[in-house]
C-alpha cells in the first residue's frame, strides 16, 4: 500500500476506535442519569437528587452536539481521555477525566520543552457532535505543532446564538488564569476578543469544582454590564455543569428600584469616591456626646448612670468603629450592663435576661440612645445628603453641592424617585450601617467602566473572598472609566492584585485588529495592542451617498454567508435603520422573531460591548464618535465586534485616526 493510503487507513482506524469509545461513554453517562432517577429514599436525598438531576439534565441537554471528550493524554502507557466532566465505568474506574481535574492540567500546559510525562497529546475535532479529526503531538519526542488547526476551525466557526464554552481549546496563558488559586485576586487586561469573558466563566467553573463546599456556602457572583450581555453568556456555565452561580448587573445587586434619572453633573458627583466620605461623615455626625445623666426606675429602685460614664461608653464604641447599627446596639448593651452592675451590687443577684431586655427598651434608655446614637436607615441618610448637602463639608465645592441637590425635592425618603447612582449611594450607606454578606468569589466583566462608587459595591460583596477582574482600558466608555487598573483595584479593596495582559485575539481577524489598533494612541490609555490569531476575514470601508440604502444592500449581501449579522450605529440612528431594513423585507432578531430564525440584529453602539457577530456593519463612525465624550473608545468597541467580516459605511468623513482609509 502506498504510504499515504497506509496513513489514511491508520487514521480512519484511530477515528473508528475513538467513535466506539465515545458511544460507550455516552451510554454510560446516560445510564448514570437513568439510575439516579430511582434511588431517592428520604426527603433530603430526594432534594439533593433533584439538584443533581437538574444539573445532569442541563449536562445532557446539549446532547448529542457536546462531545463527552475532546482530548487524550498518553502518560506512561495509560490513555486518559479529557472531557467536560468525569465519566466512570461500572467498576468506578475513570473513563473520562473532567477538564478541571489536576491531571487534565497537562492537556493545556504540557509542551515539547516541558512534556510533564505526556508522551502524546491528542486533540479531537468535532462537527455537530460528530468526531471528524484528530491531531497528535508527540511531546515525549520533543514534537509540538504550531497553531492547532482544530483551534483555528473552532474560532472561525460561525457564531449563532449564545456564547459557547472553550474547554476544548483553552490556551496555556488562559489556562494559567483559569487555574489561579482561589485566594488570589487577578486583573486581566485583555485586548478585544482575547477571551477575557471566556476565562472569567471558566475560572468560576474551575473554582467551583475545586472548592465546591466552601463556594456553595459563600456563593459565586458574575457581574456583567447589562442584561443583553448576561443573556449572551448565560448558557456557558450550565454547559460546564455549573448552575449555582449568580449572574447579575450592578443595578441587579442593589435593593433599590430605580425610577429616576440624573443629569450628567449629578451622576458625576454621585459616582465620585468622595461620596463615600461625605456619607460616612454625615452618618458619624449623628453621634452626640451625652449631656445628661441617665436615671431608670426599676420597681422600688432607681438606677443612675453619670454623664461621664455615658460619655465613656459612647467614646469607646465610636473608637471601636463598628457598623453604625451595630454601634447603636453596642451602646445599648453597655448601658444595660452598667445598670446590671448596680442592680447586682444592691440586690446581690444576677438580673434575668428578661430584665436586661426590659431595661434596654425602657423609655429613658431609648431616649438617651435616640439622642446620642439615633437610628438611621440607608435611604434616610442619602435623602438627607441630597436634600441638604452640608455647607461646611469641605469635601464638596458649591457647584458639586448644587449638582447633588434634588431638582424637585421629594417630601421624604419614602417618596423619593431614586436614580441608578442614588441606588449605589444607598448601598454605600447600607454598608456603613450594617455588615454586607460577602461572596466567596466575584468575577467582574467589562470592569473598566466601573465608577469608584460602583467598585465599592463590589468591594463590599467580596470583602472576605477574591475577585477576577476582566476588562480593557481601551474599551472604557463611561465618563468615570478607569485610566489605570491600580486605582480601580484600590476601590475594589484588592490593591495588590496581579495585573495580567492577554494580547492574542481569537475573535477579530488581523485586518480588523489593525484597523482598530489605529485608534489606540488617541484613547489616552497605556495598553498593549492585540495580535490576531486569524488571518482570514474581510474588511471594507466604503463612502456611500445614501446610508439607509447602503445598509440594506450590505445586510442583504451579508445574509448570503452563514452566521449572525450585527448592524451597529449611533443610538439615535437605530430606529430609522430598523425601519429601513424591515421595509426592505429583512427579518430582524428581536421580540417579533418568535422562532429565532432571523440573523440580523440592529444594535445601538451603546449596547455592543462584550457581544460578537460573524458579520458586522458599522454605520457612520463619525456619528458614533460624536454621540458621547468617549466616542472614540466607543468606536473601538464597535469595530472589534466582528468575527469574520466588517463593513464600515460612511457618508461623512471618517474620524481622524481612520482618515484617508476609504
Ligand atoms: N481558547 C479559545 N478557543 C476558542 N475560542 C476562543 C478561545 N478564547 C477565546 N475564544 C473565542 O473568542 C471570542 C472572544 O472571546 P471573549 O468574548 O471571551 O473575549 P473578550 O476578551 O471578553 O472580548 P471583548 O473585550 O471584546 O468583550 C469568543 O467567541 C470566544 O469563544
Amino acid at each position: 500500500m502506498p504510504a499515504l493510503e497506509t496513513e489514511l487507513a491508520a487514521e480512519r482506524a484511530h477515528l473508528d476506535a475513538s467513535r466506539i469509545a465515545l458511544r460507550r461513554m455516552r451510554e454510560r453517562a446516560e445510564d448514570l442519569f437513568a439510575t439516579g432517577d430511582q434511588v431517592a429514599g428520604d426527603p433530603f436525598a430526594a432534594e439533593t437528587l433533584g439538584r443533581t438531576l437538574a444539573r445532569r439534565i442541563a449536562d445532557l441537554a446539549d446532547n448529542p452536539d457536546t462531545p463527552l471528550f475532546f482530548g487524550r493524554l498518553d502518560i506512561e502507557k495509560h490513555e486518559y481521555h479529557v472531557g467536560r466532566r468525569h465519566v466512570t465505568d461500572t467498576a468506578g474506574e475513570p473513563m473520562v477525566l473532567d477538564w478541571r481535574a489536576p491531571l487534565s492540567r497537562r492537556f493545556y500546559q504540557a509542551s515539547a520543552a516541558e512534556p510533564q510525562d505526556v508522551d502524546v497529546r491528542r486533540r479531537f475535532g468535532f462537527v455537530k457532535g460528530e468526531l471528524t479529526s484528530f491531531e497528535d503531538e508527540h511531546l515525549g519526542r520533543g514534537e509540538e505543532q504550531g497553531t492547532s488547526q482544530i483551534l483555528l476551525d473552532e474560532i472561525e466557526r460561525p457564531r449563532v446564538g449564545p456564547m459557547r464554552d472553550i474547554v476544548a481549546t483553552i490556551q496555556p496563558e488562559q489556562d494559567a488564569l483559569v487555574r489561579a488559586e482561589l485566594d488570589e485576586s487577578i486583573c486581566v487586561q485583555g485586548a478585544p476578543g482575547t477571551g477575557k469573558t471566556a476565562v472569567g466563566l471558566h475560572r468560576a467553573a474551575y473554582l467551583l469544582y475545586l472548592h465546591r463546599e466552601r463556594l456553595r456556602r459563600a456563593g459565586v457572583l458574575i457581574v456583567g454590564p447589562n442584561s443583553a450581555f448576561l443573556q449572551y453568556i448565560a448558557s456557558v456555565l450550565p454547559t460546564l455543569g455549573e448552575l449555582e452561580v449568580r449572574q447579575s448587573t450592578i443595578d441587579g445587586l442593589l435593593g433599590t428600584p430605580v425610577k429616576g434619572v440624573d443629569a450628567d453633573a449629578a451622576a458625576a458627583v454621585k459616582n465620585h469616591e468622595k461620596m463615600a466620605l461625605v456619607l460616612r461623615k454625615r452618618l458619624l455626625s449623628k453621634i452626640q456626646r451625652p449631656e445628661e445623666p441617665l436615671t431608670v426606675a426599676d420597681g422600688s429602685y432607681r438606677w443612675r448612670i453619670s454623664v461621664d460614664a455615658l460619655r465613656r461608653v459612647v467614646d469607646d464604641v465610636r473608637r471601636e468603629a463598628p457598623p453604625y447599627a451595630i454601634g447603636r446596639e453596642r451602646v445599648r448593651a453597655r448601658i444595660v450592663s452598667l445598670l446590671m452592675r448596680q442592680s447586682e451590687a444592691r440586690r446581690g443577684d444576677s438580673p434575668s435576661e428578661g430584665w436586661q431586655r426590659r431595661m434596654g427598651k425602657s423609655a429613658p434608655v431609648v431616649e438617651v440612645l435616640d439622642h446620642v446614637w439615633p437610628a438611621c436607615t440607608p435611604e434616610q441618610l442619602v435623602f438627607e445628603a441630597l436634600s441638604d448637602p452640608d455647607p461646611d463639608d469641605e469635601l464638596l465645592d458649591e457647584a458639586e453641592r448644587e449638582a447633588l441637590r434634588w431638582a424637585k425635592p421629594p417630601k421624604s425618603a419614602k417618596s423619593a424617585k431614586w436614580s441608578a447612582a442614588d441606588a449605589v449611594l444607598i448601598d454605600e450607606a447600607a454598608g456603613l450601617i450594617d455588615r454586607v454578606p460577602s461572596f466567596g468569589h466575584v468575577v467582574v466583566d467589562e470592569a473598566q467602566d466601573l465608577s469608584p462608587m460602583q467598585a465599592r459595591v463590589l468591594a463590599r460583596r467580596s470583602e472576605h473572598g477574591s475577585i477576577t477582574l476582566l476588562g480593557d482600558l481601551a474599551q472604557g466608555t463611561a465618563p468615570w472609566a478607569a485610566r489605570d487598573w491600580g486605582t480601580l483595584l484600590s476601590h475594589l479593596g484588592k490593591p495588590g492584585a496581579r495585573v495580567v495582559p492577554l494580547t492574542t485575539g481569537f475573535r477579530v481577524p488581523a485586518a480588523v485588529v489593525a484597523l482598530a489598533n489605529r485608534l489606540l494612541p488617541a484613547l489616552g490609555v497605556d495598553v498593549p495592542a492585540a495580535r490576531s490569531l486569524r488571518t482570514d476575514g474581510a474588511l471594507t470601508l466604503s463612502t456611500v451617498a445614501e446610508i439607509d440604502k447602503a445598509v440594506v444592500d450590505a445586510a442583504r449581501e451579508a445574509l448570503g454567508q452563514p452566521g449572525s449579522v450585527g448592524v451597529i450605529a449611533a443610538d439615535a440612528a437605530v430606529d430609522g435603520l430598523t425601519e429601513a431594513l424591515r421595509g426592505a423585507g429583512i427579518a430582524l432578531a428581536g421580540p417579533e422573531d418568535t422562532d429565532g430564525a432571523a440573523r440580523v440584529t440592529v444594535l445601538p453602539a451603546g449596547l455592543a460591548k462584550g457581544l460578537e457577530y460573524d458579520h458586522v456593519i458599522v454605520v457612520e463612525p463619525a456619528d458614533i464618535v460624536a454621540a458621547e465624550p468617549r466616542g472614540l473608545n466607543r468606536l473601538f468597541v464597535v469595530l472589534t465586534r466582528a468575527v469574520s467580516r466588517l463593513d464600515v459605511l460612511h457618508s461623512r468623513p471618517l474620524p481622524a485616526p481612520l482618515d484617508g482609509l476609504s
